[in-house]
Order: structure tokens, then C-alpha cells, then sequence
């Protein structure tokens, strides 16, 4: 166990148990002390009886009567010590464990983050990091305090009945090292490699709800949530079993070694076989925990595997060492022969796009559906790395300032831009966190929304704005990129799906609330390519792109 808590810390968990070394330390003192004062309380109390059976003096027994309420009062006040300290120490743990997690999740967002579904980040969040608290307070600490009793244990016996301690030991062998290591075993050749199968149906029977209604189809999708459920059910029911039988051959030992031990003591005599008897029952109870600690513990290395691999992703785009100052005031932008490719084996997103943005102009992007619209804004933000050519601001390349800068710099309304499930007024100052009310009412203004909602700026918007209609959507997404100011303005297709009346209003507004500023649409909408200062038609640079495909293809048959 102790070999494979190292590869766990090595791996994931490391630093994190590392700041919470001490509290451990002590919580595992605190476990073996209580432990200690429950076999001295039983020991002495055994003792006791024995004696008064012989009907002593008062005087004989009063220092034992004292140590019986010690050590009651002993062991009771040291498991409160052990829980608070070892909990405190594990929730400690726990938070810096989902801290560093959601570090490490902010720079692969979004394009690193698909290829994790998001059920299963979730799990890697919420319970995969709870491991290490598992860890701490369900296998750290009573492990220490199952070798710290039964240590104390073989001490014991070894002064009063020296005959008494093979059979003690024979049972903390089992109890402590085989039967966990059973456990252990049947725990990894059942336990899934990810153990998330039943909250990826769930969080697709909820996502997919009004589909599968849509379609009739809530019965396929219950037939894959129940048989997830079903696969985990057998298992479950399977470690039981086992988990079961685990526990009544340790139970079993310890009957035996208590027997077989007292039995070796009785030529000693008088109350020594009773503290020998009482002994070596306490001193084995700890370790009957120990296999259900080994199954969490296996589980607890699992799950932390996984953290790691979420700690371990590399960013899709690499941070600069020593990131430059970002240009104060307009910036001019430069795009010269950009090459995107989402992944080696897939076609280029982006073949050979130049382009010069001059500051205070408006960029209108169009092209068909593929044509990599989407990727060129994700590029200009820093959220993939091109595979060639260069994005130049100033003069600098892009590369060169690190990623939050350029996205304070060059950011608006992407395809993934979402509305939390809170107020109006916090979504906005998601854009500017300092942003007073008034502010907040003449941003609403511009973007066409001044007086529309009855709830003001408290009004509520529903998870992604499912209290709006698609148009107040888009127009609340504007006024939050316009409140957060930046140097380049991005918009991604905002008139998408609405009747075309919508759109127009939209779009006037739109238009009016960023005239002067420079700004990169992508629309499709001919209002928007007339009111344009340049257009890139990415349709054009798409079809170059087919030819080169069409080319690599040819030369590598
Ligand atoms: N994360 C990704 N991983 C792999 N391929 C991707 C990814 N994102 C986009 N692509 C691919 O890159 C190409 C360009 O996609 P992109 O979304 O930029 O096009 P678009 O012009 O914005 O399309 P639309 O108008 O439909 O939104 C497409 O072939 C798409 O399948």
C-alpha cells in the first residue's frame, strides 16, 4: 500500500497531500493514540474486574479505577482530535485539489476542452477530486492507526504472555496486509478505467430531454442510462459479495487469535489472561477496516490518475516566457498567410488568409458554412495556434503577448458566448465588473434594449438566456462585449436565426452601436457587406484550400 500511496502523490495528488503533511501527521497520531487508549482502557478495565474478583483492599484497585476513566476520557477526547484534524486537513486537500484542476481547465478553454465530454469534466471536478479526501481520512490515517494498535498490541502481549503473540500476529498479517490486498485486487479487476458512464447518460437524458421527446426516442435513451445503471448495479453487487466474505474471515481471525492467544496465556494465570484476551480483540479491530480502506484506496488512485490526465493536458496554444506589454490605444491588425489545422489528420480550417484591419474599420467576414469563419475569430483570440503564417498586432507577432491580454484586446461575441443563470445586471459586468448601473442602462440602450425587460437590470435570464427570445439574446451579448471595451471588436454571425425583420433591426443596431470602433463581423448579410469598410470571403480562399486537399491527396497516392 505504502509503495503504491507513493506513485499516487508522485503522480497527482503529491503537492497537494504535501501542504497537508502535518495535519495528517498529527490525525494519524491522534487515530493511533485513541486506538492506544481503547486497548489501555479495555486492558486495564480486564484487569480491574480480574482483580476485584479476588476482592482486594479499595486501596489495591483506586489507581486502576483512575486509569479507567482516563483512558475513557483519553480516547474519546483523541477521535474527536483525529476527525477534526484529519477532516480539516482533507477538505484543505480537497479545495486545493479542484483549484488547481479548474487552473488547469481555464487555458484549455474552449479548444482543448473537446476532447473531454462534459459530463466527464464534471466528474473529474466534483468527484474524482474528492479522492484525495478518501484518501486522506479513509486510507491515510487508518492504516497508520492499524499499525500503531497492533504494534502496541505484540508490545503488550510480548511483556505479560510471550506465547500469546504468534497467534496476534498471524491475525494483523492477515487482517492488515492479505485480506487488503485481496480486497485491493478484486477492487481493480472490477472497478472501470472511468467510472463515468451513468453521469454521461444522465447529463445526456437531461440535455437531450425535449429531443428524445421530439423524436420518441425517450426509450432508446432509457435503455442506455439503465444498462450503464444495470453494469454498475452488478458490480456493485459483485464487491459486496466479496467485501462480505472479506469481512467475516477477518472477523473470524480475530475470534481465533483471541482464542488461541488466551488460551496460551492461561498457565500465566490471574488477570493477565484477561488483559491478554482484551488485547489482542482491540488490538486487531483497527485492521478489520483495512480491506474496504485498500478498495477506496484503489479507487482514490484511479480517480486521481484521471485528475492528472486533466492537470497534464497541454494547452492547445503556448504561453509565451516572457509575455510583451500590450500596445496601448487602436492597434492595427496584420494577417499574413494564415494556416489553422484543428487536428494533423483533418484538412486545414484556414489556407493561406491575409488580411490588413486598420484601426476604426469594420471587417465584414463572410463564406460558406465551414469555411472557417469560426476559426479565424478563435486565432485572432489566441484559443488555437495557427500552423503557419502570422497575426501580427502593431507589428508584434501574436504569439508574442500572453493569451488574456490578447483576449482583453481582441474579444466580443463568439460561437460559444453564454449567458449565465443569474441577474441581467451580472451577466453585463461579466464585461466590466466595475460598471455602474447607469452605465449599465446606456449600454442597453445602444444595443437596442432600453426599456424591454419589466425586471430592469435585475431581471433574471435563465441558464443561457432561455428566458430570452434569440434576438434579446444576441443584443445582451453585445452590450457585455461593448461594456468590456476592447481594441478589436469580434462578432460572430449575431443575426443567425432570427426572422429576417429581427435581423435587420439587429443589425442597424449593431451597426450604430460599433460605428468607429474597429470591428470584425462575420455575417453573411448583404446590409452588413454594404455597410463594410473590407470584405474577406473566406468561400474563395476555401476553394484554394479544396485544391491543395485535392493536391496533398494526389501526391501522397
Ligand atoms: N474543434 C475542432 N476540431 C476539429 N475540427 C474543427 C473544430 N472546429 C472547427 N473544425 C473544422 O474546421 C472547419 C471550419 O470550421 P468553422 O467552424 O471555422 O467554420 P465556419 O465557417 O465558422 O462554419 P459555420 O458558418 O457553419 O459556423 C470545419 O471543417 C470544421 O469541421
Amino acid at each position: 500500500m505504502m509503495k503504491e500511496s507513493v506513485v499516487v502523490q508522485g503522480k497527482c495528488g503529491g503537492s497537494v497531500l504535501r501542504a497537508v503533511c502535518w495535519p495528517v501527521a498529527l490525525a494519524a497520531a491522534a487515530a493511533a493514540g485513541a486506538e492506544l487508549a481503547g486497548t489501555a482502557l479495555l486492558a486495564t478495565a480486564a484487569w480491574l474486574l480480574a482483580r476485584a474478583a479476588q476482592q482486594p483492599g479499595l486501596a489495591a484497585l483506586s489507581v486502576a479505577i483512575v486509569a479507567v476513566r482516563a483512558c475513557a476520557l483519553l480516547r474519546g477526547t483523541l477521535r474527536y482530535a483525529e476527525r477534526l484534524t484529519g477532516h480539516r486537513a482533507a477538505l484543505q486537500a480537497l479545495a486545493r485539489l479542484r483549484e488547481r484542476v479548474y487552473a488547469a481547465l481555464v487555458p484549455l478553454a474552449p479548444g482543448g476542452l473537446p476532447g473531454w465530454r462534459r459530463a466527464q469534466l464534471l466528474h473529474r471536478m466534483v468527484t474524482d477530486t474528492e479522492a484525495v479526501q478518501d484518501l486522506v481520512v479513509r486510507c491515510l490515517v487508518p492504516a497508520a492507526g492499524a499499525a500503531l494498535a497492533g504494534g502496541l498490541g505484540l508490545v503488550v502481549l510480548a511483556a505479560l504472555s510471550p506465547a500469546s503473540v504468534p497467534p496476534l500476529l498471524v491475525a494483523l498479517l492477515g487482517t492488515g496486509l492479505v485480506l487488503p490486498a485481496c480486497a485491493g485486487r478484486q477492487r481493480r479487476r472490477s472497478a472501470p478505467a472511468d467510472d463515468t458512464a451513468v453521469a454521461v447518460t444522465a447529463t445526456d437524458l437531461l440535455d437531450g430531454a425535449a429531443e428524445f421527446a421530439a423524436y420518441s426516442a425517450e426509450p432508446v435513451a432509457l435503455a442506455a442510462a439503465t444498462a450503464a445503471h444495470t453494469d454498475r448495479a452488478d458490480r456493485e453487487r459483485t464487491e459486496a459479495r466479496v467485501a462480505g466474505l472479506l469481512a467475516a474471515v477477518g472477523i473470524a481471525l480475530q475470534g481465533l487469535a483471541t482464542a488461541a492467544a488466551t488460551v496460551l496465556a492461561a498457565p500465566a494465570g490471574g488477570p493477565a489472561v484477561a488483559v491478554v484476551a482484551l488485547t489482542t480483540l482491540v488490538a486487531l479491530e483497527p485492521s478489520l477496516a483495512l480491506p474496504v480502506a485498500a478498495r477506496r484506496f484503489v479507487d482514490a488512485r484511479a480517480a486521481l490518475r484521471r485528475v492528472h490526465a486533466v492537470l497534464a493536458a497541454p494547452a492547445p496554444v503556448a504561453e509565451p516566457a516572457a509575455p510583451l506589454p500590450v500596445p496601448a490605444g487602436s492597434v492595427e491588425l496584420t494577417i499574413r498567410d494564415l494556416w489553422v489545422r484543428h487536428a494533423d489528420d483533418r484538412a486545414p480550417a484556414l489556407a493561406g488568409v491575409s488580411v490588413d484591419v486598420r484601426p476604426g474599420s469594420r471587417l465584414v467576414v463572410t463564406g460558406p458554412s465551414g469555411s472557417g469563419k469560426s476559426t479565424l475569430l478563435a486565432a485572432l483570440r489566441r484559443f488555437v495556434a495557427p500552423a503557419a503564417g502570422e497575426i501580427r498586432l502593431d507589428g508584434a507577432p501574436i504569439d508574442a503577448y500572453a493569451g488574456a491580454d490578447v483576449r482583453r484586446l481582441i474579444g466580443g461575441v463568439g460561437e460559444e458566448a453564454y449567458l449565465f443563470d443569474t441577474t441581467l445586471a451580472a451577466n453585463l459586468r461579466l464585461g466590466d465588473p466595475a460598471a455602474t448601473d447607469d452605465q449599465l442602462r446606456a449600454v442597453l440602450h445602444r444595443v437596442g434594449l432600453g426599456e424591454r425587460f419589466t425586471g430592469g437590470l435585475d431581471a433574471e435570464l435563465g441558464q443561457d438566456g432561455s428566458a430570452l427570445s434569440g434576438g434579446e439574446r444576441q443584443r445582451v451579448l453585445l452590450a457585455r462585449a461593448l461594456l468590456a471595451d476592447p481594441q478589436i471588436l469580434l462578432l460572430d454571425e449575431p443575426t443567425e436565426g432570427l426572422p429576417a425583420t429581427d435581423a435587420d433591426r439587429l443589425l442597424r443596431d449593431l451597426l450604430a452601436a460599433t460605428a468607429g470602433r474597429t470591428t470584425i463581423l462575420v455575417s453573411h448579410d448583404p446590409a452588413a457587406l454594404a455597410h463594410a469598410d473590407q470584405v474577406l470571403d473566406l468561400g474563395a480562399a476555401a476553394a484554394g484550400r479544396d485544391r491543395v486537399s485535392r493536391w496533398c491527396r494526389g501526391a501522397a497516392s
